[in-house]
C-alpha cells in the first residue's frame, strides 16, 4: 500500500523500545508526510522526537503530550496534529498499560482510549466531516483472542478492542465516511510494558 504523503497520528509511541515507536519508524520510512506522536510521558516523548527529527527531518515529526483517558486532551492533540500538517489520514490507537491492581485505569486507557480515538478519527477524517477518509489501526493483543488467566482485566480490555474494531469496521457511518478500521494482535514483544 502506498502511504507516501499521508499524515499519521499515533498514541503511546513515546518510548524507543515500544511497539508504537517501531510503527512510527516504518511510517516515516515509507515516506509519509508527517507523524504526530502522542504520549503521557514527556521525557520519553521528547527523546523519541529528538531521534526521529534528526534521522527523518525536523518537519516530519511532532510530539504532543496527551493522556488518552482525557477526551479534552485527545481532542486537543488531534487538532494540533491536523493543524500542523494540514490534514489527517491514519490514526493508530496504540497506548496501553498492563495493571491488574488499578484495573479501572487499564480499561480506561486500553479500551476506552481506543474507542475515544476511533470516534475522534471519524470526526477528523470522515468525508461527511470535511475530511478525505482514512484508516484506523488499533493495537490489540493475543490476549484479545486467547484466555490469559494471569491477566484477566488486560485480556478483557484487549478482547474489547477486538470486538469493538470488528463491529465498527462494518458500521454504516464509518463506511459512509470512508474510514477503514482494523486491529492487530501481537504476541509477546520485549518492551517496557513487560517490566
Ligand atoms: N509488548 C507486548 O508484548 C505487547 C504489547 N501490546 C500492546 O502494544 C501497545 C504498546 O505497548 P508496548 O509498546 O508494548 O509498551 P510501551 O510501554 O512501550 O508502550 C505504551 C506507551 O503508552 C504510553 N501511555 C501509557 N498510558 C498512557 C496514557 N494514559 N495516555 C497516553 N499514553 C499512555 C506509555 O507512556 C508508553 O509510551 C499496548 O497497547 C500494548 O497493550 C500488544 C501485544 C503484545
Ligand atoms: C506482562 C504482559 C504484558 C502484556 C503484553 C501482551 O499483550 C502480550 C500477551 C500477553 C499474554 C498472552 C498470553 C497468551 C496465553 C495463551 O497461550 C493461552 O492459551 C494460555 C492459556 C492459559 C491461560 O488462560 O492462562
Amino acid at each position: 500500500m502506498n502511504i507516501e504523503g499521508k499524515v499519521a497520528l499515533i498514541t503511546g509511541a513515546g518510548h524507543v523500545m515500544g511497539i508504537g515507536y517501531a510503527i512510527v519508524r516504518q511510517l516515516l520510512g515509507k515516506r509519509v508526510k508527517g507523524v504526530g506522536i502522542l504520549d503521557i510521558n514527556d521525557e520519553n516523548g521528547r527523546e523519541v522526537l529528538d531521534i526521529l527529527q534528526n534521522e527523518f527531518g525536523e518537519h516530519r515529526v511532532i510530539y504532543v503530550n496527551c493522556d488518552v483517558t482525557s477526551k479534552t486532551d485527545l481532542e486537543g492533540a488531534f487538532e494540533k496534529v491536523k493543524t500542523h500538517f494540514g490534514k489527517l489520514d491514519i490514526v493508530c490507537n496504540n497506548a496501553g498499560i498492563q495493571n491488574e491492581v488499578n484495573w479501572e485505569l487499564t480499561l480506561n486507557i486500553n479500551l476506552m482510549g481506543t474507542i475515544r480515538g476511533t470516534y475522534l478519527a471519524l470526526e477528523h477524517m470522515g468525508v461527511n466531516y470535511g475530511g478525505s477518509g482514512g484508516i484506523v489501526i488499533n493495537t490489540a493483543s493475543i490476549a484479545g483472542i486467547m484466555t490469559t488467566s494471569h491477566l484477566p482485566v488486560y485480556g478483557a480490555s484487549k478482547h474489547g478492542i477486538v470486538a469493538f474494531t470488528r463491529s465498527i469496521a462494518s458500521n454504516r457511518t464509518f463506511k459512509e465516511n470512508k474510514i477503514r478500521v482494523s486491529a492487530f494482535c501481537p504476541a509477546k514483544v520485549d518492551t517496557p510494558i513487560q517490566d
